[in-house]
């Protein structure tokens, strides 16, 4: 038994026999389900590779060698080698352990993820730079095989095989993507396993034909004839890799064996690894959905999750798959996108009722963008479902293949605004200022339930590209019923508090809270503050900015989104083109990347709680 608090570095598993470090390797295990059941996280994601990790360590040594972990979600087994077991009570919460590989927690971690697909790409890098400074480490990249879906990690891996770096990639398949894995590359994967009996009859051959020169001669043409035949030219090997594999990858013995080889070849090597996802935790095992992912906390022993749920409320991105499938009953041009999210966007739903209509394209954002392009050209009105953070791969694509060609294409950016415990990579505060410029293009925010039936139901009525943004939380359930969604005038916005002496401009379900707290104010000090429902982002009503122009009195933005370019500099940019003197405070994210942490206690540190808007607007107007 170990105590894995106790452990500081990785260097003692070097000493251990592969008895002692089945042993570590049970126990890190019961530590990681002791402690996620109590924080929540990627649970199943890491129980996969606990073996993998151990062995890693075995072979190679960090901080010297590289390790680049893809996404980054499966680093726990790595974290806890590395010292940093007795920080996981505070996994992923406000000022305690990230999830993801941090590079100022520790020196073991060198490269930091979040998102997936850039870890062949890094070590890329790392392996030209050691290699122009005449250095002389190991780089190892392990990606999963879902991450292997992303059209970056193909520009690397054939790259590499122009460069011929030495580099080892690790390659993690457990066929899951975060739910099942999809994609015809990944079939490869299926072609390499089958074979795995081949590959072991090569090697038993190849001993025995050591010492025979006419033999071996002979039986190498036939060889190549019979390797053709039974897998076809690997991808692999064509780019130029050594292919080790595959391997069990709970085999600790196996996975040590291959990973010395790999240290000693002279050329890029793909260690193709097979793991279960979940490994040593039944429900995570079983699970093929995805729901073991990412958790919160959990009952270890029932496997029940533990999520504090409102009956009268349901997820932002629930309601929005629930309308969709209302507006699909009607409209046959509807049709879903997601680049691997099914679970994380709740669409479940959709895909059980319109298994044809829904596309997991796999992580391929770009791609998605794309693809829903050609849709549109051909009648279609796709929805493409895209975290806000994952968006911005796709920046491009919404420029030249859509806005340009005015398509018909109705992007969900789920997850806008501060995600939580994911932190820094996976804020959703950027698609604003990075869609604000782009022509052609109208974007909006419900602020509840019923007003985002009503902004689908008017995105599907509007001709070119339309944003729907909305957060990650949950949102006071209301049935949706075609018969009774109404169409919303482009670009208008809605006074829901009228003011006098000041007025809060915002979106999104924050604006409830507003009318409460200018409610308050009135009551308190006997001051009158408007709130308006921006619920367009683009186009603004710039009617009513003329009018609360013409009142002389400040507007307070408000906007959980990156404050550059975001919603009050619209507003600014539009009174400075109008020559309007209006006193306009921005309140926004500030420009710096925001940590992990509850949504309030993001805000509080960010100056952006509902009191810091409440002093803001006593300071303004009593100026
Ligand atoms: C660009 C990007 N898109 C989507 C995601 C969300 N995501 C995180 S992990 C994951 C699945 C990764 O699958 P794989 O690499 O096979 O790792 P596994 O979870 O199976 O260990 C996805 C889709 C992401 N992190 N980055
Ligand atoms: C690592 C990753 O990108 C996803 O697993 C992400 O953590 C999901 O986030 P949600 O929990 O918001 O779906
Ligand atoms: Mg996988």
């Amino acid at each position: 038994m170990y105590d894995i608090n106790k452990i500081t570095d990785p260097s003692f598993i070097k000493n251990l026999s592969i008895q002692e470090m089945q042993v570590l390797c049970d126990d890190v295990r019961t530590f990681l389900i002791d402690s996620l059941s109590q924080t929540g996280g990627h649970v199943s994601s890491n129980l996969g590779v606990v073996e993998l990790t151990v062995a890693m360590h075995k072979v190679f040594n960090t901080p010297e060698d590289k390790f680049i972990w893809d996404v980054g979600h499966q680093v726990y087994t790595h974290k806890i080698l590395t010292g940093r077991a007795q920080r996981f009570n505070t996994l992923r919460q406000y000022k305690g352990l990230s999830g993801f590989p941090k590079r100022e927690e520790s020196p073991h971690d060198c490269w930091e993820t979040g998102h997936a697909s850039t870890s062949i790409s890094a070590a890329v890098g790392m392996a030209y730079a050691r290699d122009l400074k005449k250095e002389n480490y190991h780089v190892v990249a392990v990606i999963g095989d879902g991450s292997l879906t992303g059209g970056m990690a193909y520009e690397a891996l054939n790259h590499i095989g122009h460069t011929n770096r030495r580099l080892i990639v690790i390659i993690n398949d457990n066929e899951m993507s975060i739910s099942q894995n999809v994609g015809a590359l990944h079939n490869i994967f299926g072609n390499l396993r089958t074979n795995a009996s081949y590959l072991k009859t090569k090697h038993r051959v190849k001993r025995l034909l050591k010492n025979s020169v006419v033999l071996k001669r002979l039986m190498s043409r036939a060889k190549v004839r019979v390797k053709r035949f039974v897998i076809g030219e690997s991808l692999f090997d064509a780019m130029g890799f050594k292919y080790l594999g595959p391997i069990d990858g709970h085999n600790l013995e196996e996975l040590i064996k291959n990973l010395n080889v790999a240290k000693t070849v002279d050329k890029p090597v793909i260690i193709h690894v097979k793991t279960k996802k979940g490994k040593g935790y039944t429900y995570a095992e079983q699970d093929k959905q995805g729901i073991w992912h990412g958790v919160g906390k959990f009952n270890k022993e029932t496997g029940s999750i533990c999520a504090v749920r409102d009956q009268e409320r349901i997820s932002w991105s629930q309601h929005i798959c629930n309308i969709l499938i209302e507006l699909s009953k009607h409209d046959s041009r509807v049709a879903v996108i997601t680049p691997a999210m099914i679970n994380g966007s709740a669409l479940n739903d959709y895909q059980k009722l319109y298994p044809d209509r829904l596309i997991d394209v796999g992580i391929a954002e770009e791609h998605a963008v794309t693809m829903a392009g050609g849709m549109a050209t051909q009648g279609m009105k796709p929805f493409v479902s895209i975290y806000s953070t994952f968006f911005k791969r796709a920046f491009d694509q919404v420029h030249h293949d859509i806005a340009r060609q005015k398509l018909n294409v109705v992007f969900g950016v789920d997850r806008a605004g501060i995600v939580g415990a994911d932190g820094e990579t996976h804020q959703g505060i950027y698609d604003i200022p990075m869609l604000r410029p782009v022509p052609n293009l109208v974007m909006m925010m419900p602020k509840d339930a019923k007003e985002a039936g009503d902004l689908m139901y008017t995105a599907y009525q509007i001709e070119g590209p339309v944003v729907i943004r909305y957060p990650r939380g949950e949102v006071l359930k209301v049935d949706v019923n075609y018969e009774s969604l109404q169409c919303v005038r482009v670009g208008s916005w809605s006074t829901l508090k009228a003011g006098g002496d000041a007025y809060i401009i915002s979106m999104g379900p924050i604006l409830d809270e507003f009318v409460g707290l200018a409610q308050q104010l009135d009551d308190e000090l006997g001051m009158k503050v408007g709130v308006i429902n921006a619920r367009f982002i683009k186009p603004l009503d710039t009617k009513l900015l003329d009018e609360l122009a013409l009142k002389k009195v400040p507007l307070i933005v408000y906007e959980e989104s990156a404050v550059i370019g975001g919603l009050g500099t619209a507003i600014l940019e539009y009174y400075n083109q109008t020559k309007q003197e209006v006193d306009v405070r921005r309140l926004g994210i500030p420009d710096l990347y925001v940590q992990h942490g509850s949504v309030k206690e993001i805000l509080e540190e960010l100056h952006l709680s509902l009191q810091d808007v409440k002093q803001e607007i006593k300071q303004v107007i009593n100026k």
